[in-house]
Order: structure tokens, then C-alpha cells, then sequence
């Protein structure tokens, strides 16, 4: 079933005279379950459209929808209602996430009272998650108390409060070690496989993004590429990751040919296509 769909995607911020395309008619499409990475140079748009799915920002045209939600069309009260249940989010900064004067357990319990939970359903939920989450000993800690890694967990946690059907988070890993954030990426994918939850992160980091099945490239507010990724079993009965990257076609049939690809073969504003009976060839014109 797929869950997000986002065609020709834009956002055009306005400060005074100048205008900022970030997001230039993206596609992608997520199914339920799925864990994805989104990588792509900094500037490119992917904090741009994570706060579209989150509900925080309203994309400018195209079309954008998490479930049964448009997010072109929502009313106030929509989106209010979308953020509250549908999707959890976890920014960019860490701090951004957390108060500073409560602990973690009631920062867990937070937004399950904004949603008008029963006390006994929230203390049994926020031990649960806190404990899925590998924090449940520091429950009763202030974010001062927490360390980076410890921080985000619980970061993740009070984003699953209210049982949210997708969980963006936003560089999760970008302030911590080597170590801690393979823990933090680990602590992601138990959430994506335990609890059913869909996952799209946003990652600078390629140890990361090398961990999920598929990673989306977004290049100039483009989703430019995706690469597939799975196990294969060789003849020793050994296993081994192979990785295939693959280019991303709109629906009119537009495609982004990779910068080195079209520098080798200095490919420039008019090229050759032919079809041939199971591919397309692309030549220089000259
Ligand atoms: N609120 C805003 N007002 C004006 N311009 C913005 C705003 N938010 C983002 N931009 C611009 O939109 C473009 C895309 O920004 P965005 O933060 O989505 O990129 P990013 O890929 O997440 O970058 P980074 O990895 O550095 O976080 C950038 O040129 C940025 O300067």
C-alpha cells in the first residue's frame, strides 16, 4: 500500500525580492512500512520537504499526500489532526525537540495529553516506548542529564507518542559520534520493524544511508536518483549487500542525467535519443 505521494512537489520561498525555488517538482513515492533515506547536498531541499509531510510547512503547487490526507487542501483544524496522529517528527536540532525543565517521561506524556489521553494509557504507553527505545532507566532525567544519543532516543520516543503511522526525522544522527549514531540508526530501524512504523530520514551521512533498502537522492529540489539495495546469496552460501542506483522519471517522462555522465561524453543542451528494442541510447549531438 503506498502511504506518501509527492508529484512535481514545489516550494518557492519569498524574502523581499528574492525568490528561492527549493523544492522544483519532486516526486517520490513511499509505500507503507518502507524505511527511507533521503541524501542529498546541503541547500538541495530535503529539510524543505520534510517539513511539508510533517504538516509544519504548506508546499507552494503539485501534490502531496501522507495517507488519506491532502496536504495542499488541509483546513487548520486538518493539520492540527494530521500532526497530532498521523506523523511524528523529528527536527534537525536535537535541543529543538526536547524541554529543557521536564523529564523524560513527561515528555513522552506530552503530546498524548494534547490528545486527550487517559492517564492510564499514557504511563503504560510512555514506559513502553521509552523502554523500546533503550532509555527507560533515565526516565525520570532532564534532557541536561542525557547524553547526545540519549537525547535523540528520547527525541524519537515523545515523536511516537501518539502512534503515528510515519516517522520523518530530520538528520537524526548529524550532531553525534561514529558509535552513537549507529545506536540512534538502530534504535530507527527496530522502530520501523517492531512497531510497523514508516520511516523516511534525512541523512548527510553514508554509513548510514547504506543501511536502509532504499536511499532517494534529491539534487536541485529534484528527486534525481534512488538506490535499491538487497541480499544476495552467493554460491559459498556467503551473503553480500548489492546496491544498484537507478535514475528517477517523472510522469512526463523527465529524467536527470547524472553530471559526470554528461561531462564524459560532454552531453549539453541538445542530445540524440534512439530507442532500441529493450533500451534508449543518449549521443552527443555532433
Ligand atoms: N524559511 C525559508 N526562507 C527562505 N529560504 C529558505 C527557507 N527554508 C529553506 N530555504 C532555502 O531553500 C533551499 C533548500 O533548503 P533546505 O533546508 O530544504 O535544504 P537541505 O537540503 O535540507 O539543506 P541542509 O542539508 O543544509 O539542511 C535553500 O536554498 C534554503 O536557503
Amino acid at each position: 500500500m503506498t502511504l506518501i505521494v509527492c508529484e512535481s512537489l514545489v516550494r518557492i520561498y519569498q524574502t523581499g525580492p528574492v525568490e528561492v525555488q527549493a523544492l522544483q517538482g519532486l516526486d517520490l513515492v513511499v509505500e507503507k512500512g518502507e524505511m527511507i533515506a533521503v541524501v542529498g547536498a546541503s541547500g538541495s531541499g530535503k529539510s524543505t520537504l520534510l517539513s511539508i509531510l510533517a504538516g509544519v510547512d504548506a508546499p507552494t503547487a503539485g501534490r502531496a499526500h501522507v495517507e488519506q490526507w491532502d496536504l495542499l487542501a488541509m483546513s487548520r483544524a486538518d493539520r492540527v489532526r494530521y500532526r497530532r496522529h498521523t506523523v511524528g517528527f523529528v527536527r534537525q536540532q536535537t535541543a529543538s525537540n526536547l524541554i529543557p525543565y521536564l523529564t523524560a517521561r513527561q515528555m513522552v506524556d506530552l503530546p498524548m495529553t494534547a490528545a486527550r489521553t487517559s492517564a492510564g494509557e499514557r504511563r503504560k504507553r510512555s514506559a513502553e516506548l521509552l523502554e523500546a527505545l533503550g532509555v527507560s532507566a533515565y526516565a525520570d532525567r532532564k534532557p541536561g542529564q542525557l547524553s547526545g544519543g540519549q537525547q535523540m532516543r528520547v527525541a524519537i520516543a515523545v515523536a511516537l507518542a501518539n502512534q503515528p503511522h510515519v516517522l520523518l526525522a530530520d538528520e537524526p544522527t548529524g550532531e553525534l559520534d561514529t558509535a552513537t549514531s549507529a545506536e540512534v540508526f538502530g534504535a530507527l530501524r527496530d522502530v520501523n520493524r517492531d512497531l510497523g512504523v514508516t520511516v523516511v530520514v534525512v541523512t548527510h551521512d553514508p554509513a548510514v544511508s547504506g543501511q536502509v533498502e532504499r536511499t532517494v537522492a534529491i539534487r536541485d529540489g529534484r528527486t534525481s536518483s534512488e538506490v535499491l539495495r538487497r541480499t544476495a546469496t552467493a554460491d559459498d552460501g556467503g551473503t553480500h549487500v548489492i546496491a544498484e542506483e537507478y535514475a528517477v522519471m517523472d510522469r512526463a517522462g523527465r529524467i536527470q542525467v547524472p553530471r559526470d555522465y554528461r561531462e564524459a561524453l560532454a552531453l549539453t543542451r541538445r542530445v540524440r535519443l534512439a530507442l532500441e528494442p529493450d533500451h534508449i541510447t543518449i549521443r552527443p549531438d555532433a
